[in-house]
């Protein structure tokens, strides 16, 4: 390979030149060869409308991967909940680095937890997962919230509960914490509340599918544990034949390993690693009617076996009147 910089491109929002930075370092440590940030505005980055109206799938993506396309940039950086389940011919997922906390939290005024928050409380979000989840456990517990319609980047949306318009908003852990502000978040989302979005918290790296050397480089950064997990969700996903702002919910967990995690040993978790569990939710908005699904199994060996235990629990939803509850939200 030449020694040439390598040139990344990268939204210019605060989020993508924060994961965008620290993947150029880390691609500059395994690679040996520096890395030059290439700014490319998107379509999602100008546009004021509700994510869901413009038809979320890919609006993030779509510029950043026209520059592979023409050679204007080596590799892209994504936030992996946003890139389309289809992958082009021409581009390679050079690698899906380990895993952020998948969560969804929080940032609510006076500190305050999600069940704790007065009645009547208005709570931000543009997702309808996110709307769909949080509407069926209040209903279910006897909260009484209104969830409110927002985009903006992280200030702005962080922006509403400061200045009192919103009692809290939600967003995802992995991207306050690649800001540095996770430690504004006031709770927590159990998975058990709110399933994250399929691939949420975890990156995907991008290149031409012909540089077949920037491929076997970038794939250093890659942590199969990861991609195993990432590629049953998204299979659920595209099953379901839903995109990145419909409301589903998908999260495939590695049940023993945040203990050894703690411990700061993820080898020793890795070889204790039997079983995976994938979870799948699809909802209405107004949390009314949920169809949710599990299946625990032997953590696939193969991509392969990932996808097909996507696709297995994605026809079980489907058997349960998913597609139905997805119809929904199309208008
Ligand atoms: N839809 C926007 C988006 N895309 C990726 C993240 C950050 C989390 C991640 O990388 O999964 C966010 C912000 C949010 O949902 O709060």
């Amino acid at each position: 390979m030449s020694s040439k910089a390598l040139r990344l491109g990268t939204r210019r929002s605060k989020l993508a030149m924060a994961q965008s930075g620290q993947v150029a370092d880390a691609v500059s440590q395994v690679t040996g060869r520096s890395v030059e940030l290439v700014e490319i505005t998107t379509y999602g980055d100008t546009s004021r409308e509700q994510l869901a109206q413009i038809g979320g799938t890919g609006v993030f993506v779509t510029a950043l991967r026209e520059a592979l396309l023409k050679g204007e940039i080596d590799f892209a950086v994504h936030s992996l909940k946003d890139l389309p389940t289809g992958q082009p011919d021409e581009l390679a997922l050079a690698a899906v680095p380990e895993r952020e906390d998948p969560r969804d939290v929080i940032v609510a005024r006076d500190a305050l937890k999600f069940t704790d928050l007065p009645r009547g409380a208005r709570i931000g979000t543009g997702s309808p997962r996110r709307m769909a989840q949080l509407n069926a456990y209040a209903r279910g517990h006897g909260l009484d919230i209104e969830t409110v319609p927002i985009r903006g980047n992280v200030d702005t949306r962080i922006g509403y509960v400061r200045d009192g318009e919103l009692d809290a908003v939600v967003l995802a852990a992995a991207g306050l914490t690649r800001i540095g502000r996770i430690d504004e978040v006031t709770d927590f989302l159990s998975v058990d509340t709110v399933l994250p979005a399929p691939g949420q918290g975890a990156l995907a790296i991008e290149c031409a599918a012909d540089n077949a050397d920037l491929i076997a480089a970038l794939g250093e950064l890659d942590d199969p544990f990861t991609r195993v997990a990432v590629t049953a969700e998204r299979s659920l996903l595209a099953a379901l034949e839903a995109g990145c702002s419909a409301p589903v919910g998908a999260l495939a967990d590695l049940p023993p390993l945040s203990a050894p995690l703690e411990r700061g040993d993820p080898q020793a978790a890795r070889q204790i690693v039997k079983e995976m569990r994938l979870r799948g939710i699809v909802g209405t908005t107004d949390g009314t009617r949920t169809v949710q699904l599990s299946t625990t199994g032997p953590v696939p060996e193969t991509y392969d076996q990932a996808m097909a235990l996507g696709r297995e629990l994605a026809a079980e939803m489907l058997a349960q009147g998913a597609a139905g509850l997805m119809g929904e939200q199309a208008q």
